[in-house]
């Protein structure tokens, strides 16, 4: 499936909050109607927030009306700050939105006409790329997956968080088309369950072998001996490798640690936030206490009961086995491997675009 479309000068989104129970459209025509999306979670997960914000720029830059190139950029401005009002936590969508301004600095010389055209082709790039990444982590992430595997997951890190395939899912997806004989498990993942909504209805759409669990199963199982490796997603990671992703992801890093069970988090390159020191600086969202107090907006607690709903947490970087992505693996030391991989794309001659 795919959770974005650009169609006839609009995006078009499944509506994610509406999974699995209703397969729906909703259909983007203007920059705000985006940003509302990826704030209410009708399109989530760092890559695919960073697609969406791309097109959102689009849509922002073919609202405005005339040619003088001034007034553009101010309101190309203007609809970047919306979009990154959106949601602080993962910085795809910070870095979609920068290499949408940048692409409008690039094209200074151009006409209007041209720069919303060229916009519209850097839209289309950022999402092929993801695409692409994807199944270059899913390749390489393929390697730590051992021929019969019990794999457990946090969240929803697949084809719905990406421009498909997924990045965690992309390994398990590679893994099973590779014929290795592996079963998930898929925390619920509370309180907005994309593991329960989303990852198990894409694992079954593919008929890949998997279990529910709740997130407190999660010890038990590992107990049990029934996962012989965990692999999550990212929204946020830092220099030193401190990963920040769904909320419950920290205890599942301690949980594994404990059971001496690999820890693999897996993300395109564009995931990673050189830029801050450690996971100390990277933001953490908090989201309305009505999540937790309501399941499908049924409430299920005393009114007005006091909540507290970060919806990530920070995995230091001690906990994790590997960080997998499109550019390789990197192993600890991270602030060495990840710099090096960061090199990576001013040296790789496969002719991919430069960022
Ligand atoms: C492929 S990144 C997916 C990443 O994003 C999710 O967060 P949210 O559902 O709030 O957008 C979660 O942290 C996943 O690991």
């Amino acid at each position: 499936m795919r959770s974005i479309i650009w169609e006839k000068g609009k995006l078009k989104l499944i509506d994610q909050t509406r999974l699995p129970l209703h397969v729906e459209y909703i259909e983007c025509c203007d920059f705000h109607a985006v940003a509302e999306a990826i704030k209410n979670m009708k399109v989530r997960g760092a890559p695919a927030i960073g697609a969406a914000a791309a097109y959102g720029m689009v849509l922002g830059a073919l609202a405005f009306e005339g040619n003088e190139k001034g007034a553009f950029r101010a309101h190309m401005n203007r609809v970047a700050e919306v979009l990154k009002q959106t949601r602080p936590t993962a910085v795809n969508l910070f870095w979609a939105v920068n290499r949408m301004l940048r692409k409008i600095e690039e094209l200074s010389g151009r006409e209007v006409p041209e720069i919303k055209q060229r916009l519209l082709e850097e839209a289309h790039a950022i999402y092929q790329e993801d695409l692409e990444m994807n199944r270059r982590i899913g390749q390489l992430g393929n390697q730590v997956v051992p021929p019969k595997a019990g794999i457990l997951t946090h969240c929803n890190a697949g084809a719905l968080a990406t421009a498909g395939y997924g990045t965690a899912l992309g390994v398990v997806r590679a893994a099973h088309e590779a014929g290795k004989e592996i079963h998930v498990w898929a925390d619920e993942t509370r309180p907005l369950l994309q593991g329960a909504r989303l990852t198990v209805w894409e694992l079954m759409q593919d008929n890949i072998p998997v279990t529910l669990i709740t997130d407190s199963m999660a010890g038990y199982v590992m107990r049990q001996k029934k996962i012989d490796l965990v692999i999550v997603g990212a929204d946020r990671i830092a220099a030193n490798g401190d990963v920040a992703n769904k909320i419950g992801t920290y205890g599942l890093a301690v949980l594994a640690k404990e059971h001496g069970i690999p820890f693999y988090v897996a993300a395109p390159f564009s995931t990673v936030d050189l830029a801050l020191d450690s996971g100390n600086e990277i933001p953490i969202e908090e989201r309305d206490c009505e999540e937790v107090r309501c399941i499908y907006g049924q409430r299920v607690v005393p009114e007005e009961v006091e909540v507290y709903n970060p919806a990530f947490d920070v995995t230091p970087h001690h906990l994790i086995t590997a960080i997998i992505t499109d550019r390789g693996i990197a192993r600890p030391p991270y602030r060495e491997t990840l710099a090096q991989l960061a090199q990576y794309d001013q040296d790789d001659n496969s002719g991919r675009k430069e960022k």
